[in-house]
Parts: structure tokens; C-alpha cells; sequence
């Protein structure tokens, strides 16, 4: 559907997107995640049109977009700062792009109305835009995308602007969108959870370069390198050796964890002998009193979170450098261990996994 091939952006002598090659899928929803800076929105206003690559093709249904002006690419932008007319009402604003296509009148009221149905705002068609709370002017600036039934639904930070819950429930309802339109869309987001929770595929980009292209759970389980997995969340890092590397696992060897063997994570890329072996802070559960498990460290408590439905407690292993994170649910008491105390803890040797350093 969109392929970027080898696709770079210079300013100058600075490389904001560096050799950037990219396969999305027709009714895929596609996130770029990355921090700010990364390259993600120049990549986005490239498929868009507004910017041009300095090389590097960018192809929509197998259609090359080069000299393609962006009102002519099936392509459409939802922008963070929604570009709402203060001086039009919801129905003329979302009317807007549809004037260049001269359509019947009845033509048109129906596929505004079509769109403001599709983004829950039927029978606001008369109000102003700047009677609109947050999330409705966000939902106008939606239908206005989609009344133009482009193939691409290209979105820049779209819910950046609203505040936590709102956000977590726009996050649902673009979802339940996207899969009910079944337009291929692309979101650009630093937020992680935004990421992980909406869509089909992300590419995790740093410094102008993507560095792993993954469904959200091989993103979040499977990353590539420390980099990756920072970015999508609390990882503990532990030093290790490359022991044997195949097409399918690694196997490294550690202190505390021992010999481990994990599957390989795609486009895995090793450099010499030094690894990283990572668990996420929620795989590592408490082992209470009697119970054991074939797969446990042990130490001590030394610092503790409490984060209401969940404790971080802090647990300094011997013979690793740094202590674990360890997330538990606090269902059994983890935020009454106190600081001092021993612990045990059970991990599933799944939840381990090798990066290159
Ligand atoms: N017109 C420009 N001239 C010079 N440098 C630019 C221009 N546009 C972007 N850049 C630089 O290119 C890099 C990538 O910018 P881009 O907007 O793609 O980042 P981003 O990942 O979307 O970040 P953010 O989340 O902050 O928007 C940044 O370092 C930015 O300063």
C-alpha cells in the first residue's frame, strides 16, 4: 500500500531521516514512535506531500508520489493543532475540502453527515466550532479528514492536545474507527502506550533511523536493543555473553539469571561477544513463603514504590551490578514488604530476552 524505499531528508548538512525503507499494509493502523526529533513527523508530512525527500522513493498503490502535489495524493492529515476555521460551524468546516469536488448538494450534506456519524458527532452540525470541547474540535477535525474517503489517514499527534482520560478513550475510539472505515492509517506519537494500544504495527524510530518495525507485543517482549526497549517501557538490563547465536535463539550467559537461550528478536545485529539480557519489571513475580519455582532469584528489598494498584519494589540481587525493578500487583500484599526484607523472585524464562549492546 505504502512502500518507502531508502527515503532520506537532509536540512543542510543534518540528516532528519536517514536511508528509511518501510512497508505498510492496506487497512493497516501504523504508528511511527519515537522521541521527539526522531524524523517521525518529517517522514509523515513526506507520504502527505507537504515535504520532499532529498532521496529515496515514496509509493502509494504502487503509484510513485514524486512531483505529486499533496491535494492530489490519496492521502489525508489529521494535524495535532486540528486547523479547526473558528468562523465556520461544525457542518461548513467539515464541508471544506469536499467544495473543490462540486458535488450535488444533497450529495453533500449526506457525506457530511456520513462523517460527523462516523466520529460520534450527528446533530452538532449548526454549532460553532469555537463552542467545541477538546475532544469534539479532535472529532472535527477526524470527519473533516474523512469526508475526502482518502485511502491514507496520515495523523500527527492527533490526541496530544487532550488531557489523560480523554485521550484514553479518543485512543479506543480511533481504533473502533480505523477498523470500521477500514482506511489504512498512520499515526505519529511519542507516547508509547498510545502506540502499543492502537496499532497493528509500529516502526520505533531514534536519530533519523528506524530501528525496529514489529507488531506491538514483539515490540514490547521481543526489542531489539536497549534503545527499543527504554523507549517502550522499564526493562532491567543485565550484562551478558554471547555464548551461540542461530537463526532462531541466542544463548547468553549471566550472572545471576545463568544460561539463558531466548529467541532471536528480528533484525537482531550483534556486536562482538557483549550482550544484554532483559526482563520487564512485571514478567519478575514475588515468591511467597513456601511456594518455589524452577526459575528464581533471590535478594533483598531495598527501596519500595507504591503506585496504588501496584508496587515497585526495588531488590538488590548478589552478583548483579544493578539492582532489579521488580512491578507486583499489590492483590497479595506486595506493598506491605517492607524495606530490609528478603525476597525471592519467580521469572518465566519467556519473558527473557538477549539485545545487542
Ligand atoms: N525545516 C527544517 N529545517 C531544519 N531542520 C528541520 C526542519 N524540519 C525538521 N527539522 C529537524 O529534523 C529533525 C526531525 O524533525 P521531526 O519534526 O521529524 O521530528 P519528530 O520526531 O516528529 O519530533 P517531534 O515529536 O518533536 O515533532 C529535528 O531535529 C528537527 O529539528
Amino acid at each position: 500500500m505504502i512502500e518507502i524505499s531508502s527515503v532520506s531528508r537532509s536540512y543542510g548538512a543534518f540528516k532528519a531521516l536517514d536511508n528509511a525503507s518501510l512497508s505498510i499494509t492496506k487497512g493497516e493502523f501504523f504508528s511511527l514512535l519515537g522521541p521527539s526529533g526522531c524524523g517521525k513527523t518529517t517522514l509523515l508530512r513526506m507520504i502527505a506531500g507537504f515535504d520532499t525527500p532529498t532521496s529515496g522513493t515514496i509509493s502509494v498503490d504502487g503509484q510513485p508520489m514524486d512531483g505529486i502535489p499533496a491535494n492530489r495524493r490519496p492521502t489525508n492529515m489529521v494535524f495535532q493543532s486540528y486547523a479547526i476555521f473558528p468562523h465556520l460551524n461544525v457542518a461548513q468546516n467539515v464541508a471544506y475540502g469536499l467544495k473543490r469536488l462540486r458535488l450535488p448538494s444533497a450529495e453533500e450534506k449526506r457525506r457530511v453527515e456520513e462523517a460527523l456519524a462516523q466520529v460520534s458527532l450527528s446533530g452538532l452540525d449548526a454549532r460553532g466550532a469555537t463552542e467545541l470541547s477538546g475532544g469534539q474540535r479532535q472529532r472535527v477535525a477526524l470527519a473533516r479528514a474523512l469526508v475526502m474517503r482518502p485511502k491514507v489517514l496520515l495523523l500527527d499527534e492527533p490526541l496530544s492536545a487532550l488531557d489523560k482520560k480523554l485521550r484514553e478513550q479518543m485512543q479506543v475510539e480511533l481504533r473502533r474507527l480505523q477498523q470500521a472505515v477500514g482506511i489504512t492509517f498512520v499515526l505519529v506519537t511519542h507516547d508509547q502506550y498510545e502506540a502499543l494500544g492502537m496499532s497493528d504495527r509500529i516502526a520505533v524510530m531514534f536519530g533519523g533511523r528506524i530501528a525496529q518495525v514489529a507488531a506491538p507485543k514483539e515490540i514490547y517482549q521481543r526489542p531489539v536493543n536497549r534503545q527499543v526497549a527504554d523507549f517502550l517501557g522499564g526493562m532491567n538490563f543485565v550484562k551478558a555473553e554471547i555464548v551461540e547465536e542461530n537463526a532462531a535463539s541466542i544463548t547468553v550467559d549471566t550472572t545471576g539469571f545463568g544460561r539463558v537461550r531466548t529467541d532471536k528478536p528480528q533484525a537482531f545485529v550483534r556486536n562482538g561477544k557483549a550482550a544484554t539480557l532483559g526482563i520487564r519489571p512485571e514478567r519478575l513475580r514475588v515468591l511467597w513463603d513456601d511456594a518455589t519455582s524452577p526459575h528464581e532469584v533471590s535478594g533483598k528489598v531495598v527501596d519500595r514504590h507504591y503506585f496504588g494498584e501496584i508496587t515497585h519494589l526495588i531488590v538488590e540481587v548478589p552478583g548483579l551490578e544493578k539492582p532489579l525493578s521488580v512491578s507486583e500487583t499489590n492483590n497479595f500484599g506486595a506493598d506491605d514488604i517492607p524495606v530490609g526484607a528478603p525476597i525471592r523472585l519467580a521469572y518465566d524464562p519467556d519473558a527473557l530476552v538477549a539485545m545487542a549492546d
